[in-house]
């Protein structure tokens, strides 16, 4: 069965099932949950038939597995989580078990054993631990192909450092005007003379556009509308069940992943011949960034392993952008003192500038307020679930051993609404970061933490507070169904993709020149 060009090329390091998206995709930490206590393990469920049990019992004999029921064999707790999930009941989930098992607790989900671990502690835990390695799904090692995801060692810190200079404040200094036309063209094209208009896929549009045209200029102009849809089709079969026949999405999924990378090769190609030829800047694109970096002997990367690795970024950087933005759209529309606050500090930022000039990286770096905003609206819907991994070795956590091979996991949302780290944490409320210092360490964490955290979070930082400066300025904006709920899938969905009224507030005057 042909896979996928990548799988043809390479060793895949695991491919357990993991049945996310990028799962993808802070120190000094005393634990802050009680120590595990014998009463807290409260009768395991007989869901598992008892040989099986029994094979894990014997297994395991000498080790003291953290207190739970891994559940029906392969289906586990999947269905339940994933209930949880869909209805938006995920919280509530999480702390029945933690009140029922505590903090540590063995389940199954998506086709692994899986240690769920809750608190601060288990964050930094999870963050930061070398013998944990991020989990993949077998279909995103044959989508992807070998990118920073997969790889460990060596070529993980040279990939990791490449990755994070290209995101780094100083790049994004450099290409934030690109952000700044985007967002001018998209809201020209989208939002200027409509009365209504739908939030989530517009923002997904929006950041795909922001990403490509940043990574790859000009490169990819007349092919943008097909990329987008192979993007798309690519992300759904990065959650499916990974067979190759026809007509399924994961199918669809190659398809798209071949022609993704056959654009993507030529791109990078000719970038190689203007590199070598001189006519190409570091800055100008992400691959003349990788193979200005290659040239330095910074790291050995084929163009094979570069397109690989541009397309992780890309699917990284647009579906967890385009989540915030249109989570801070759904809260605004019902926070109108939270809006005019946000409009005062972008007008004071605009009243310097002539109508045509873009934004800065200053200027961004002013947004204070609306930014504080936006870490409110991940601290509540937070853009991913939490973090998986896998263990490459039998390891201890608080007492419990974790056998090689299994997953663990937290879950963001546990420490964002815990009560103890955020007062009143149902309440939105801005003013919480106005001492960033007052909030524990790895309580939150949208953005991950440690050596894996989010490379990509100035740039998703730029991109939002760009956009927000061009929307609140000229709109405001009445959802049109007023108790519209979200549920989460790989991330979290408006359930009708948020269609809000649109009202002009100003003449455009900024509007694309
Ligand atoms: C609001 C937007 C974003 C959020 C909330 C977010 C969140 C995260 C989180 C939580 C992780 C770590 C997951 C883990 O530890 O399991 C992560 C990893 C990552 N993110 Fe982001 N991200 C965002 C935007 C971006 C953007 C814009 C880019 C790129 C342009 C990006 C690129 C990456 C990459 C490459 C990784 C993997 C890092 C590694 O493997 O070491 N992210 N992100």
């Amino acid at each position: 069965m042909d896979l996928a060009p990548a799988s043809r090329r390479r060793r895949r390091p695991h491919r357990r099932c993991a049945g996310g998206q990028l799962h993808f995709l802070h120190p000094g930490m005393q634990p802050t949950c009680k120590p595990p206590q014998k009463q807290q393990q409260s009768k395991p469920q007989r869901a598992i038939p008892l040989s099986e049990e029994l094979k894990l019992q014997r297994k395991y004999s000498s080790y003291n597995l953290p207190p739970g029921s891994l559940g029906f064999p392969f289906i586990g707790q999947s269905i339940s989580l994933l209930r949880a999930l869909r209805s938006n009941t995920d919280y509530q989930w999480y702390q029945d078990r933690i009140k029922k098992y505590g903090p540590v607790s063995k389940m199954s989900v998506f086709g692994s054993p899986t240690v769920l671990m809750a608190g601060p502690a288990a964050n930094h835990f999870v963050f930061s631990n070398r013998d944990l390695i991020f989990t993949q799904t077998k279909a995103i090692n044959v989508l992807i192909g070998r990118s920073i995801m997969t790889l460990s060692g060596d070529e993980l810190k040279q990939v990791r450092s490449a990755l994070q200079g290209y995101l780094s404040p100083e790049m994004v200094t450099k290409y934030i005007w690109k952000m700044d036309e985007e967002v001018r063209k998209h809201i020209d094209l989208n939002w200027v003379g409509h009365q209504t208009v739908k939030v989530a896929p517009l923002a997904k549009r929006l950041t795909f556009n922001i990403i490509s045209s940043v990574m790859f200029g000009q490169g990819v102009g007349p092919f943008k509308e097909a990329l987008a849809t192979d993007f798309e089709e690519l992300v759904r079969a990065a959650l499916s069940i990974p067979v190759n026949i026809p007509f399924t999405k994961f199918n669809k999924g190659l398809s798209a992943s071949r022609r993704i990378r056959k654009l993507l090769r030529r791109i990078a190609h000719e970038r190689e011949a203007a590199f070598q030829q001189g006519r190409c800047g570091s800055a100008d694109d992400f691959f003349t960034y990788m193979l200005a970096l290659r040239s330095e002997g910074t790291h050995s990367l084929t163009v094979e392993d570069i397109v690989d690795n541009a397309i992780l970024l890309l699917i990284a950087g647009y579906e967890t952008s385009s989540v915030l933005i249109t989570f801070l759209l759904r809260q605004l529309a019902n926070e109108p003192d939270i809006l005019d606050k946000i409009t005062v500090e972008q007008e004071e930022i605009a009243r310097n500038k002539g109508p045509n000039d873009p934004l800065t990286w200053n200027d961004v770096s002013r947004m204070k307020y609306t930014w504080k905003v936006a870490m409110e609206t991940l601290r509540t819907v937070p853009a991913l679930l939490g973090s998986f991994r896998t263990t490459t070795k039998d390891i201890e956590y608080r007492g419990y051993h974790i056998p090689k091979g299994w997953q663990v996991f937290t879950a963001q949302i546990v420490t964002h609404l815990d009560a103890n780290f955020f007062d009143d944490p149902s309440k939105f409320d801005p003013s919480r970061f106005d001492e960033m210092s007052s909030i524990p360490p790895y309580c939150f964490v949208p953005f991950g933490g440690g050596p894996r955290m989010c490379p990509g979070n100035e740039f998703a930082r730029t991109e939002t507070l760009v956009a927000m400066h061009y929307l609140v300025r000229q709109f405001r904006w009445k959802l049109c169904c007023k108790e519209e709920g979200y549920r989460k899938d790989a991330t979290p969905v408006p359930v009708l993709g948020l269609p809000i009224e649109l009202e002009t507030r100003s003449p455009p005057d900024y509007a694309h020149a």
